[in-house]
């Protein structure tokens, strides 16, 4: 492989929201040669500026403010063309859409690409490996935003599904809380695996219920994120679990925490979706119960314990 095979200088690219995750992105693109503009709600630059002329627009902002981004961009000018990139994991409290979901409702002529794997922006930001997923319906575009971030050290897949890509990143959050529990109340290995094993299960039923493809969740955006968020504690929604294990309150712990745990947010809307679907999630509800102070971590592990017994597939 030579250097000029990751190299497109001439492509521009605007990245909205400069937190961990859009500053980590950033920091690959720039080493991949592009020139990036960068916004964030601080910037001295106006919207209008750094998205004129981008050929790709990546939103790397926290769903919470997602669609106050795209109700700006829309009275900017932008082409049909621009490719929108969307890098949030959650869920809109509203209408319980996913991120790309919107943003294709905004702007119904431009091409929307889902980026989402298993990438702790810290790791990345050191230089460490990795590899994530690009998603799109339409043939070619996502293959230009994997030139865009693909190094030797940043490995980026192609994927057709964007609604399971997205749903996998966005939905592992919730599991991610539950293992964080897990490990703060000292309950093993074999409890982590089944946890996370089940876990997965719950965002399978949930995914294929939406409409995405039931492979994309045991690939890297699914399963992939999954592993990586439940195991590690630089996971900001790892240490919302793991400091509720400890017997803090939501509140404090979110107060202290360093960016966004989106899973808070995303167990809400999860926990509605599903009951309006009549979908099974049991672990996903004991971590809504359990984020609402309804009851204690020990008895969420309980309720679990306790269901009735079943069959492993059904
Ligand atoms: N940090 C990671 O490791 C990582 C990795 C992959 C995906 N993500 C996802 O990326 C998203 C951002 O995560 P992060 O870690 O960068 O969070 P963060 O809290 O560090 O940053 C959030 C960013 O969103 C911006 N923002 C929030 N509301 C806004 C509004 N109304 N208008 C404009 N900007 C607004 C903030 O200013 C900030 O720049 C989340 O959905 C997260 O799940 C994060
Ligand atoms: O810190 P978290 O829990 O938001 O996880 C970050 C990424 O989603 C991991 O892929």
């Amino acid at each position: 492989m030579n250097e000029e095979r990751y190299c497109h200088s001439k492509i521009s690219m605007a990245i909205l929201g400069t937190g961990a995750w859009g500053s980590a992105l950033s920091t690959l693109a720039a080493a991949n040669g592009y020139h990036i503009k960068l916004w964030s709600r601080r910037s001295c630059q106006t919207l209008t500026e750094v998205v004129k002329d981008a050929d790709i627009i990546l939103s790397a902002v926290s769903m919470k403010g997602v669609r106050d981004i795209i109700s700006q961009l829309q009275l900017v000018k932008i082409s049909p063309k621009t490719i929108l990139v969307t890098a949030t994991k959650g869920l809109d409290p509203q209408t319980t859409c996913t991120p790309s979901q919107i943003w294709q409702k905004a702007f119904l002529k431009n091409p929307v690409v889902v980026l989402s794997g298993p990438n702790l922006s810290k790791e990345i930001q050191k230089g460490l490996p990795a590899a994530t997923v690009v998603a799109s319906k339409i043939d070619g575009v996502a293959e230009m935003v994997q030139l865009i971030f693909s190094s030797y050290r940043f490995r980026v897949y192609t994927n057709h599904d964007p609604l399971g890509v997205e749903l996998g990143g966005t939905l592992k959050n919730v599991i991610a809380i539950a293992a964080g529990v897990c490990d703060g109340l000292e309950l093993g290995t074999n409890a982590k695996a089944a946890l996370v094993t089940r876990g997965l299960a719950e965002m399978v039923r949930v995914g294929v219920d939406w409409g995405a493809q039931q492979d994309t969740f045991y690939g890297l955006s699914g399963l992939g994120d999954l592993l990586a968020t439940c195991n590690s504690p630089l996971s900001r929604n790892y240490q919302v679990g793991y400091q509720l294990a400890s017997g803090k309150k939501l509140s404090e712990i979110i107060e202290n925490l360093e960016g966004t745990a989106e899973g808070v947010n995303t167990t809400q809307v999860l926990v509605r979706r599903a009951r309006v679907q009549k979908i099974s999630i049991p672990i996903a509800e004991q971590v809504h119960r359990l984020l609402q102070a309804e009851i204690s971590p020990q008895q969420a592990l309980w309720e679990l314990m306790q269901r009735d017994v079943k069959a492993e597939y059904e």
